[in-house]
């Protein structure tokens, strides 16, 4: 009786140890996993701070003088673009006849503009840069000067050009985090604004873009928005969070924009990125991410100031998402002529969240 009383004092004993033991082990993974979200939370706010601080003093006097000297003038060749033959695969570039296939879809035009093209790639986003400045290269305004300019945050690849090589200008940019590379991309253009002196029109497209046929004067207006190929013909996804200034009351939008495709007059560009970045500094501020970062920002811009041309999504055509293809829906909406493709399906996890 002594020696089982005994026993079963041990045992209380070692259950007691084993809870015990058990129980500080929860706790202190609790307290690892408290101490890490603290962390990531910390660093998370120290980047927000930082990126508030990198983007706050954009000269903004400066862009509205390269804007007063700006033509607001309608350029002739606006919208004289021809009825090109462009059916996929037939217009693709091949050695010998360039010129006369680009003549044929692109006019000879009257006067020569200088045309900017602008894009963002960084970390691991390099990867689609030689497709898209090849592609650009081949169909992108082949009868203008066109100016490749890459913010970067490393060198460039050594690119292979065809007949025309458009020049290309690299500018230095440290790499910041998803989304704030995607984001402040209206910032970056307005801090660099001097680069851009001497363009007629700029037009500002993501890197995982390329062009697919010839895309000249259909593309020339003041200020061009191209449906979001995601949503092709709907009201998309705006941000409804009245916390954002990039709201949009449900039902008011009449199209939902790509993000990763814009452009217009040099000066009408600069009023757009002045405006944007001004509403995205202020929901930096306010500790407000808008549901999808710029490009809901810039639908939001276009509710109040419409684009002067809405293009297709054959300018933002997506063959697959990641998840569907959507190529079915594109037929029943006519839009058959994939110009600008998205490959965003090619796009594992690119994204780097933090440093
Ligand atoms: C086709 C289209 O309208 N895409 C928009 C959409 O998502 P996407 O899924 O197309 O965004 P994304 O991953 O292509 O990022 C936008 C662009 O930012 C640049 N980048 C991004 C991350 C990085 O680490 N390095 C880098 O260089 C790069 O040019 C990239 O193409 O929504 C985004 C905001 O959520 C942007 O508005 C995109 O423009
Ligand atoms: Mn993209």
């Amino acid at each position: 009786m002594v020696a089982l009383s005994g026993v079963s004092r041990r045992k209380r004993l070692a259950l007691l140890c084993t809870a015990g033991f058990l129980i500080s082990l929860v706790l202190s993974y609790l307290f690892a996993i408290r101490y890490i979200e603290n962390q990531r939370r910390a660093e998370k706010e120290a980047l927000h701070e930082r990126v508030i601080e990198q983007f706050s003093h954009v000269p903004t006097a400066q862009c509205a003088m390269l804007r007063s000297n700006a033509s607001e003038n309608a350029h002739p060749d606006a919208g004289n673009a021809q009825a090109a033959p462009l059916v996929p695969g037939t217009d693709q570039l091949r050695p010998g006849n360039r010129l006369l296939t680009y003549n044929a879809a692109c006019p000879v035009p009257k006067h020569t503009l200088n045309i900017g093209l602008v894009v963002t790639v960084t970390g691991r986003y390099m990867q689609f840069f030689k497709r898209f400045s090849t592609s650009a290269g081949s169909f992108f305004f082949p009868n203008h000067n066109v100016t490749i300019f890459v913010f970067t945050d490393q060198p460039l690849p050594p690119l292979d050009w065809g007949e025309i090589s458009p020049t290309v200008k690299a500018i230095p940019k440290t790499r910041l985090p998803w989304p704030y590379d995607s984001l402040m991309r209206f910032g970056t253009l307005l801090q660099h604004a001097k680069e851009f002196e001497g363009m007629d029109y700029l037009y500002a497209l993501d890197v995982d873009f390329a062009f697919n046929t010839y895309v000249c004067e259909d593309f020339l207006a003041d200020l061009v928005g191209v449906q979001n190929g995601y949503h092709p013909g709907t009201k998309g996804t705006p941000d409804h969070n009245p916390a954002s200034t990039a709201f949009i009351a449900p039902g008011t939008n009449t199209h939902y924009y790509a993000g990763g495709v814009y452009g217009g007059k040099h000066g009408r560009v600069f009023q757009v990125a002045e405006a944007v970045h001004s509403n995205i500094m202020t929901d930096m501020r306010n500790r407000v991410m808008a549901l999808w970062h710029d490009e809901s920002h810039l639908n939001r811009y276009f509710v109040d100031h419409p684009p002067s041309i809405t293009l297709s999504a054959e300018y933002c055509y997506m063959p697959y998402t990641k998840w569907v293809p959507l190529v079915h829906s594109y037929a029943e909406l006519g839009v058959v002529v994939p110009r600008i493709v998205h490959y965003e399906y090619l796009k594992a996890d690119l994204r780097e969240e933090y440093v």
